[in-house]
């Protein structure tokens, strides 16, 4: 079965199916196994997503994937299996579904729980333009129905008449197993064959079919008919095995090989070695830190292992919260957890801390509660693309008053700067650091106020100030050498704690020639945008330059080749700081 002439999927025998799913899967094996990506999920759907195909006519009919990182069969099912040559690589086929792959993707987000809400309002505006021949299919996981918004979706769901299909894919695995009692609710759902009528979906106003098996085309189909046929809201409840197919992925007790990298296919397993991950070395100090803090408690939004909670979780079962895929709620349970004495940790990657700003404002930072944010994959994270870079962290948190906001350059930084972070009693406390393993330490020369001065040139008056956040400081001291062989003199600072500003970063800048920083979220409303405002409040006239990041959607590809592109890398940054200090025409007036 060639999975480049699928035209004719809904005229296939069984038997041909048979051989297209044996096909797809293999491919996904393949392929997934090259580049890494999401293997577990998508091998979980190959049956479900072939019989929607079937059943439903995209893109006429609207199929939205929740989170998007089960879209791979539906990719290959609309004519895009060659690109898994290329999969996650710039400029190669995306890791979720992308408008400008395809007219059958709809919806780019890759943030959970939002497909209902984009039905919702699809179903809408099919009913007030009078195109009633269209349907609209909402593919859902377990993990995705436990975030809020689902929820607010569904009772707008349940409250209408207008047709919308909710397919729930119900692996019983987020990463780890769902937690809550919606999780057990399916539980109990799953192992009896229940009265529709006793369903929490169907007292809502949903139609409730299931549980279907979800391997099984034939009933996959009859069911979505059913839906079809029944013209109002309904839930097929579709019970699928993650990792089905591949005996590594099935018997994968972590996370049924939810997202890989670099594998073996035949023994499914990746070379080791390699310097270690932020992640793994935050999850060690925060196990560490379990001991000399009893009042400290840690929270997941569903992500145990992938923020590095598990060994605090084996040490302290009592102290971790799994919470489900409900950023908001973390957020503003921390807060309870905070008033009730403890010192919560909530660990979350940099972009879905999005969700839950007005939580950190309102909840948090206005009651001026000890909670510390960990921020893993803050900056730009690569092959996950536009949704996952954590690049919105620093505009956000430098808005929130009482926020204080860290980013170590290394691992004793690391150590360092959480017990500093954990020890303020006073209101909240940030974190932040990338997707990607810590170099070596980078001793700093001297500290002052609790910055450390990294870099100090030969050349009186001092020359530039190049302020570095986190893990800029590599680059920051490289660029910093580059600048010497032109005879530019540069002191290179890391503040450690970014917001708020140190009055003592504003002395600094005063004493020198031109302020540029460098930091690895937006460019505006950061580090630097602070350090202007800092300046200008002071009457400091040293111009300050900031290189950050695009106030733009960035693409997928390596982490290194965004930064680059960026500017952000030891040549660009010494280039820039060449070029405005050696040609400082439009600054003149303000150069002393
Ligand atoms: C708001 C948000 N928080 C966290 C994540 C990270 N995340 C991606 S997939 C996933 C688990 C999803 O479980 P489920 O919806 O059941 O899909 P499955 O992988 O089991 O098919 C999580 C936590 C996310 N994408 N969005
Ligand atoms: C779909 C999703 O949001 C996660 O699975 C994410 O892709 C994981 O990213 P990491 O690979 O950086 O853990
Ligand atoms: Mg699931």
């Amino acid at each position: 079965m060639s999975l480049h002439h699928i035209s004719r999927l809904r005229e296939l025998s069984a038997t041909e199916l048979d051989r297209l799913t044996a096909a797809i899967r293999e491919l996904l094996i393949t392929k997934v196994c090259a580049a890494g990506g999401h293997l577990g999920p998508n091998l979980g759907v190959v049956e479900l997503t072939t019989a929607l195909h079937r059943v439903f006519r995209s893109p006429h009919d609207r199929i939205v994937f929740d989170t998007g990182h089960q879209s791979y069969v539906h990719k290959i099912l609309t004519g895009r299996a060659d690109g898994f040559d290329t999969l996650r690589a710039a400029g190669g086929l995306a890791g979720y579904p992308q408008r400008a792959e395809s007219e059958h993707d709809l919806v780019e987000n890759s943030h959970a729980s939002t497909a209902l809400s984009y039905a919702d309002g699809l179903a809408k505006a099919h009913q007030l333009r009078g195109e009633s021949d269209r349907r609209v299919v909402a593919v859902i996981g377990d993990g995705a129905l436990t975030g809020g918004l689902a929820w607010e979706a569904l009772n707008n769901l349940g409250g209408s008449t207008r047709p919308v299909v909710v397919v729930l894919n119900d692996n019983g695995r987020s990463y780890d197993p769902t937690v809550g009692g919606l999780a057990d609710h399916l539980t109990t759902l799953r192992a009896n064959e229940p009265d529709p009528g006793s369903t929490l979906f169907q007292r809502i106003g949903l139609t409730y079919l299931g549980p279907v098996d979800g391997h099984d085309i034939p009933a996959l189909e009859a069911a979505f008919r059913t839906a079809v046929e029944l013209d109002r809201p309904v839930l097929v409840h579709c019970v699928t095995q993650k990792g089905r197919g591949y005996l590594p992925a099935e018997t994968d007790a972590a996370d049924h090989m939810h997202g890989i990298g670099v594998l073996d296919p035949a023994t499914g397993t990746a070379k080791s070695g390699g310097a270690p991950s932020w992640t793994s070395l935050f999850g060690a100090e925060m196990a560490d830190l379990g001991a000399e803090h009893p009042e400290v408690v840690a929270l997941t939004a569903a992500m145990l292992r992938p923020v590095g909670l598990h060994r605090f979780a084996q040490r302290y079962p009592d102290r971790i919260f799994d919470v489900g895929i409900a950023e908001q709620h973390a957020v503003t349970s921390a807060a309870g957890l905070a008033m009730g004495g403890l010192h919560p940790v909530v660990c979350l990657y940099a972009t879905f801390l999005n969700r839950a700003i007005d939580q950190v404002l309102m909840d948090v930072a206005l009651h001026q509660l000890p909670v510390t944010f960990v921020l893993d994959r803050a900056g730009i994270t690569g092959p996950d693309g536009p949704s996952h870079h954590g690049m919105w962290d620093l505009a956000l948190l430098s808005q929130v008053p009482g926020m204080r906001v860290a980013s170590p350059r290394d691992t004793t930084q690391l150590a360092a700067l959480l017990r500093e972070a954990v020890a303020v009693k006073t209101g909240p406390t940030a974190l932040r650091f990338p997707k990607a393993s810590a170099g070596q330490d980078i001793p700093a020369r001297n500290r002052m106020d609790g910055l450390d001065i990294l870099y100090r040139g030969e050349h009186q008056p001092l020359d530039v100030l190049l302020v570095s956040a986190g893990v800029l400081a590599g680059p920051a001291l490289a660029a910093a050498e580059l600048l010497a062989h032109h005879h530019i003199g540069v002191t290179v600072v890391d503040p450690r704690w970014l917001f708020p500003i140190n009055p003592t970063l504003v002395h600094l800048a005063a004493r020198h020639r031109l302020v540029v920083t460098v930091e690895d979220g937006l460019r505006t409303g950061g580090l630097g945008t602070a350090l202007a405002q800092a300046c200008a409040d002071a009457r400091v006239a040293t111009p300050v330059h900031n290189l950050g990041l695009p106030a733009a959607f960035l693409d997928h590809g390596a982490r290194g080749d965004i930064l680059t592109a960026c500017g952000l890398d030891a040549e660009n940054i010494a280039d820039t700081v060449r070029a405005l200090f050696e040609h400082p025409a439009p600054l003149k007036g303000l150069l002393r």
